[in-house]
């Protein structure tokens, strides 16, 4: 998206928008809900958690404070039920592109959705960049993408897969997915192709997979692509090279790319912040940024002694919060607890008895 197409007035006006729904933007989200802020809450990803769903699921973490151990879903799962109190608004599968500052100070965010944000503070939590699906070095492809092309596509029953030849490309448990779940859409074929005939994905999908090849549902094929044929934004086939050195020719009309996502950092290079080694310098007792109203925390920030940890991330919000709502209110904030404050639990939609309380129904 151009500048040209960026209307403040057509955008939504918030305190606070938060780029990046990783571990540090969800626990931003929840730092920010204690202080009584709402948050919009952005990313690329379909989904919530960044690299702890992406790039380690079923990994066990073993140094977050007293939790002994848990996966890298499990941790998502727990801050999803955290931030759960604050009801964060959230735009996600969309790449923020473009952020400006305007004349009264705040932030003009643009996505790649066409979503605009008008915030008065943003926080950065980017990580290591947006997760985008790697693409398909294949001459002429680019034009059908969304078309006859689909990337990582989120919603299979949104494609037009009915009567159609369609070709699954990708190794992993999505792929492999993806090819039993497009059986449910009639298409005339699927064809599974990957480098080599070996998939990782779990048993039990594999033997789903095995099943509907032995019912000749889905042909498996180890191939790469070479070249394809399209009239305009209809791709007709696909050029492949087998591993013997041969070609062939695949009838194709709809090719779903699931070659794994990787990150990329995107935009942010573009938004004019100085940048340390692809970082964001912070103010370690704020976490804003050399922007005023622009806060960076997590993997994308750094500082003397900085660390790429899950529990710095969480240190960096917690302070970033108490900054953002003094920068927003001009007025000192107090520390309060969670475990004692009436505010606090309010926010949290818990209910506690106070210590007189309890005292009395305990004598
Ligand atoms: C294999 C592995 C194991 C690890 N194990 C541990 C461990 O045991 N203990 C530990 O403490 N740490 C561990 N880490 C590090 C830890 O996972 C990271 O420090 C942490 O996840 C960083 O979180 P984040 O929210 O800053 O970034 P991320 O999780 O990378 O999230 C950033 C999000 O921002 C989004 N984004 C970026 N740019 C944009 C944009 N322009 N528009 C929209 N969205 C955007 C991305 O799509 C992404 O979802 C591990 C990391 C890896 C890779």
């Amino acid at each position: 998206m151009t500048t040209e197409h960026l209307n403040p007035c057509a955008a939504i006006a918030t305190d606070v928008a938060v780029i990046g729904a990783g571990a540090a933007g969800m626990f931003q989200v929840f730092q920010l809900g204690l202080q009584g802020l709402h948050v919009h809450l952005i990313d690329a990803l379909p989904h919530l958690g960044g690299q702890c769903a992406e790039l380690y699921p079923h990994k066990p973490i073993y140094d977050l404070p007293g939790i002994k151990t848990c996966t890298g879903a499990e941790l998502v799962e727990r801050l999803r039920e955290q931030i759960a109190p604050f009801a964060p608004t959230l735009h996600l599968g969309q790449q923020v592109q473009t952020l400006q500052q305007q004349d009264d100070g705040r932030w003009l965010l643009g996505t790649t959705a066409g979503t605009q944000l008008l915030a008065k503070a943003v926080v950065i939590a980017a990580g290591v960049g947006s997760f985008v699906p790697k693409t398909i070095k294949v001459e002429g492809i680019e034009a059908l993408v969304g078309h006859s092309v689909h990337y990582h596509p989120a919603d299979l029953g949104r494609l037009p897969l009915q009567g159609q030849q369609v070709l699954v490309h990708g190794g992993d448990e999505l792929a492999v997915q993806a090819a039993i779940d497009a059986l449910a859409y009639q298409p005339a074929s699927v064809t599974l192709m990957h480098r080599r005939a070996v998939f990782n994905a779990p048993q039990a999908l594999l033997d789903q997979l095995q099943a509907q090849q032995d019912a000749g549902r889905i042909q498996v094929l180890a191939a790469q692509p070479l070249a394809l044929q399209a009239t305009g934004t209809n791709l007709q086939s696909v050029e492949v090279s087998l591993p013997d050195g041969s070609t062939q020719t695949l009838p194709v009309q709809q090719w779903l790319a699931y070659q794994g996502i990787s990150p990329k950092l995107g935009p942010v290079a573009d938004w004019g912040l100085e940048l340390v080694k692809k970082q964001l310098p912070v103010h370690t007792g704020t976490f804003v940024t050399e922007a005023p109203g622009i806060y960076a925390v997590g993997d994308i920030n750094t500082y003397p002694g900085k660390r790429k940890l899950l529990l710095c991330a969480f240190h960096e919000a917690t302070l970033a919060a108490f900054s953002i709502v003094e920068y927003l209110t001009g007025e000192p904030v107090l520390l309060q607890y969670t475990t004692t404050s009436t505010k606090l639990h309010e926010r949290l939609g818990v209910q506690h008895q106070s210590f007189t309380e309890q005292a009395k129904t305990a004598g």
